[in-house]
């Protein structure tokens, strides 16, 4: 009951976004002034932190963006460069990823960086997306997400790049691909790193309705593979590595390849295209003005 309880609080706090919410390009208005006075996280402080375990060969990299590990474009740019360090590096062959904040894997996509910004700044946000999906999911290494927290939309995204997904049981956590609650549109890639996670009808649903699960229930679809306590998730995903580190890796390496190969040469031939979609669509007054409502929601919440 109480499980249902956190769950139906949280969508129903979007859906009551939504209903207030038209969709359609008939929304016109100018973005509210105090959003753009947003706290944002300035700190030059690292926001991964690397811990290499040698005998092992194995990472543990922590996000660590207070205050909900929002994927910046500085978040983004400093996550590719420190995996692109170990993938480079072929004395590591595991990454467990996990979040130092409480409560939250990742909080997705910083919204901040899609609202109120120019059409190159939006271009440049949305490269490093692609960049983080690209080096995720390609990555010859073994990833395990370690999913301590919510992970909605972006956050989500990052765990389906995984090769396994551990998360805390915790009912007043949730993780989906949330994107239509926000009144934006989850990208081909996106839809499709989930079709390869948990088939094509299960996202059908997921998408259109920008379904939140709590984990039993993202464990009953597949979007997870397994629930711990959460004091047991980084020993668990640890034990989870060395079963997946027995297998030889070239024979694991070619597999996975095999298994993503089609959609990441997908959005390879069609970057450029999905970056001017992107900044077309986000740029626009009405997705605009979804995305106000949206943080001023996200604010009201709180007080
Ligand atoms: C025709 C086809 C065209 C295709 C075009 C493609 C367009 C598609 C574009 C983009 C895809 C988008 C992907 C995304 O990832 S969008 C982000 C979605 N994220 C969310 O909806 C999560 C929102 N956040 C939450 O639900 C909660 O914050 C929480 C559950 C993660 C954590 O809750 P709690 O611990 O209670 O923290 P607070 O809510 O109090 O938040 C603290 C603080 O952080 C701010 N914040 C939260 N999330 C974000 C975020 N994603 N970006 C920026 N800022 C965020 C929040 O506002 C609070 O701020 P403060 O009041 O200043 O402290």
């Amino acid at each position: 009951m109480a499980l249902r309880g956190a769950f139906r609080t949280r969508c129903g706090l979007l859906s009551l976004l939504s209903q207030r919410l038209p969709h359609g390009n008939h929304v016109r208005g100018c973005v509210s002034p105090f959003l753009s006075t947003h706290r944002r996280n300035n700190s030059t402080a690292p926001k991964i932190k690397v811990d290499f375990d040698q005998t092992a060969g194995v990472s543990i990299m922590t996000l660590q963006n207070p205050p909900v590990n929002s994927l910046s474009l500085d978040f983004l740019t400093e996550f590719c460069s420190a995996l692109e360090k170990l993938e480079m590096d072929k004395s590591c062959r595991g990454v467990i990823l996990t979040s130092g904040q409480p409560k939250v894997f990742s909080a997705g996509l910083d919204i901040m960086e899609m609202y109120g910004k120019s059409p190159e700044r939006c271009g440049e946000f949305w490269r490093a997306v692609q960049e983080m999906w690209l080096k995720l999911y390609s990555s010859n290494m073994v990833i395990i997400a370690a999913i301590n927290g919510s992970s909605p939309a972006g956050g989500c995204l990052m765990s389906m790049t995984c090769d396994y997904r551990i998360m805390a049981d915790n009912p007043r956590y949730s993780i989906g691909l949330n994107e239509t609650q926000l009144g934006i549109v989850a990208p081909f890639w996106f839809k499709e790193t989930m079709v390869n996670t948990v088939g094509h009808r299960t996202t059908e649903i997921a998408l259109q309705l920008g379904q939140l699960y709590s984990p039993t229930e993202a464990l009953d679809i597949g979007l997870v593979d397994k629930l711990v306590p959460e004091d047991q998730i980084i020993t668990t995903a640890t034990q989870t590595m060395t079963k997946w580190l027995a297998v030889p890796d070239h024979a694991r390496q070619i597999t996975k390849s095999m298994m993503r190969k089609p959609t990441i040469d997908k959005l390879m031939s069609k970057r450029e295209p999905d970056i001017q979609n992107f900044v077309s669509f986000i740029t626009k007054d009405p997705i605009q003005k979804s995305l106000g409502l949206y943080l001023a929601m996200l604010k009201k919440r709180k007080s």
